[in-house]
């Protein structure tokens, strides 16, 4: 086969939703062939060089026109072919015209790069796309490549001759109309370079990647079947030449979509190896027993730079680990911060709530001291109270005793005179009344020539100014005795019109003023009653009656049937009771 070397690269997207993480692996595949030694065209290294320069730049000058490869000179030196190529724009038109569609968009820019001094940036879509594109398509294509590096100043220019003359001879293979195997007898050097290419807008590509599985599929499966019978012809394992010898008779359109069909198996088994990791430590090496080498049956097989894949899993793993636990370490230390400061927070809460505790506490047991104490107090007060009242209620009995001895020393029996004003119309008329001194009432006895006079003795004698309270005022002691238990009688006599209902009752239109008698003792008797209603009982009745022509009626009566009082007592007949109380 021709290829002393073929670099296959692939980047793996995986997408890791829980970890909200994009994770990037890049695997490299190389695929070393036999050592199949080509001849070198010419001996001379420095001719050999620029000739094939110069065929190269003849054949992309001849296949673009001199006007759009107006910046590449026809023998150009190393140089001039490096600045000329630098855009990427001849490569890239170049390609697609050996191979339609193989850099889906050239970038073409409106700066003329020859103008760029060398050095200087270049636009950057033309850096990265165009230049890379068409290393990736050239990688597709299974030509040499070179470095995107080796268009810049002290780059090697050698490597981008040898990239143009296989494409070139590419082209004239596919133009003399694919027949036979392609050779390529350019001076090819292996591959040496682990840097891969990525077709810039990748996510149409990786769509193709899955759009075509299916396809692919079958596609990897005649593949593997061919590779293991050449495998069997050669007695190698070389990949390369299998690879080759497959690709031989399958048309261009379908190579790309082949190797794609391998990437994809590859990066089905990073996926695994990679998911696999979570559990357990990887198993490093995809070897001759993985899935991918098994499920195609295997006699292709890819020797892979393990050592470098695994060192840069193990290196973003550990980097994962570490993130993930300074992470974690970070989440922890601020729970921890939080925990201290919430436990801070308690242990001042707890402290306030002791301090409160202890100062209620204080509270309580003077509170309760002075409870006592006051209680204490209180009893010693009952206790005095209850010896007051004891001794209140002897004092009252001995002053009740002396009080009724007093009403009997005064006498059982006591006699008031009172002297009625005149009526008014007879104010020129002359009293009988000479005068009135303490208990004494003289009048006049006009019959006895003017010396006539008698004098009579009373208890106590009102005379015409005296007021219904002044009277009534000598009755009340002997009122109030009836509530200790006495029996008390108070009557009026006199002749008719002398003023005895005045005084036991009180006018025709009473006032409070002019209450008599009566009223008088009956509130006093009501009031006294209540003031003494925690000490004693009372019942009061009530029974007026009247005598009259030696006959007693019961004035209460309200029928009127029967107003005569069954008893009989007798009386003067010129005696008038007027009103007879029973208090008891
Ligand atoms: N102290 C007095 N001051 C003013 N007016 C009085 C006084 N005493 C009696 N009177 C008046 O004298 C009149 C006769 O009094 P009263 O009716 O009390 O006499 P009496 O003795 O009850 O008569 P009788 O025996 O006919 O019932 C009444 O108009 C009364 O208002």
């Amino acid at each position: 086969m021709c290829f002393s070397s073929m670099a296959l690269a692939s980047k793996i997207l995986i997408w890791s939703p829980g970890k909200r993480k994009k994770l990037v692996y890049q695997c490299l595949i190389t695929v070393n062939s036999t050592s199949e030694q080509f001849s070198p065209l010419i001996h001379n290294p420095s001719f050999r060089e620029s000739s094939r320069r110069y065929e190269a730049a003849g054949w992309l000058r001849k296949m673009v026109g001199v006007v759009a490869a107006k910046d590449l000179p026809a023998e150009p030196s190393e140089e001039e072919f490096r600045l000329g190529l630098r855009s990427g724009i001849i490569l890239c038109n170049v390609i697609n015209k050996v191979q339609s569609g193989a850099v889906p968009k050239v970038v073409e820019s409106p700066i003329d790069s020859a103008m760029i001094p060398d050095g200087a940036p270049l636009s950057a879509y033309q850096y990265f796309e165009n230049v890379r594109n068409f290393l990736v398509a050239v990688q597709e294509i299974g030509l040499p490549t070179f470095e995107a590096s080796d268009l810049e100043q002290g780059g090697k220019s050698s490597r981008i001759v040898n990239c143009v003359l296989a494409l070139k001879s590419y082209g004239e293979w596919k133009k003399s109309g694919a027949n036979g195997v392609w050779k390529f007898g350019g001076n090819l050097r292996p591959a040496t370079s682990t840097k891969s290419f990525v077709r810039m807008n990748t996510e149409p590509f990786t769509n193709s990647l899955s759009r075509t599985s299916s396809i692919n599929e079958k596609s990897l499966t005649g593949l593997n079947n061919e590779a293991e019978s050449n495998s069997k012809m050669s007695g190698s394992h070389s990949l390369s030449s299998l690879v080759h010898a497959i690709l031989s008779d399958k048309r261009p359109e379908e190579v790309p979509m082949l190797v794609e069909s391998v990437l994809s198996k590859v990066v089905e088994e990073f996926e695994h190896r990679i998911a696999s990791r979570g559990g357990e430590q990887v198993q490093p090496k995809i070897t001759s027993r993985d899935p991918v080498s098994q499920s195609n049956g295997s006699a292709l097989k890819f020797v892979m730079p393990d050592k470098k894949v695994d060192n840069r899993i193990n290196m973003v793993t550990k980097k994962e680990d570490f993130i993930q636990k300074s992470r974690v370490a970070e989440q922890s230390r601020s729970q921890l911060l939080r925990q201290k400061e919430l436990s801070d927070q308690q242990q001042r809460d707890i402290q306030e709530l002791k301090h409160m505790l202890h100062t209620t506490k204080a509270g309580m047991q003077f509170i309760q001291m002075k409870f006592q104490e006051e209680f204490s107090n209180l009893g010693m007060h009952v206790c005095g109270l209850a010896h007051a009242a004891s001794g209140y209620h002897r004092v009252l009995e001995e002053n009740r005793k002396l009080y009724n001895q007093v009403q009997d020393l005064k006498g059982s029996i006591r006699v008031y005179c009172r002297v009625r004003p005149f009526f008014p119309g007879q104010p020129n008329q002359l009293s009988t009344v000479e005068s009135i001194e303490d208990g004494t009432l003289t009048v006049h006895i006009p019959s006895k020539n003017g010396k006539g006079r008698k004098s009579f003795n009373f208890n106590k004698v009102f005379g015409p100014s005296a007021s219904q309270a002044e009277v009534f005022l000598d009755m009340q002691p002997l009122i109030r005795s009836v509530l200790d238990g006495f029996n008390v009688c108070i009557f009026a006599y006199g002749q008719t019109g002398s003023g005895k209902t005045y005084t036991m009752t009180g006018p025709k239109e009473i006032t409070e003023k002019s209450q008599g008698v009566n009223y008088r003792a009956l509130s006093d008797l009501f009031l006294i009653a209540d003031q003494r209603k925690d000490t004693f009982h009372y019942d009061v009745s009530v029974q007026m009656i009247e005598i009259y022509n030696e006959q007693v009626r019961d004035l209460l009566v309200s029928d009127g049937t029967n107003k005569r009082y069954p008893f009989y007592r007798s009386f003067d007949s010129h005696l008038e009771v007027l009103i007879w109380l029973f208090l008891s």
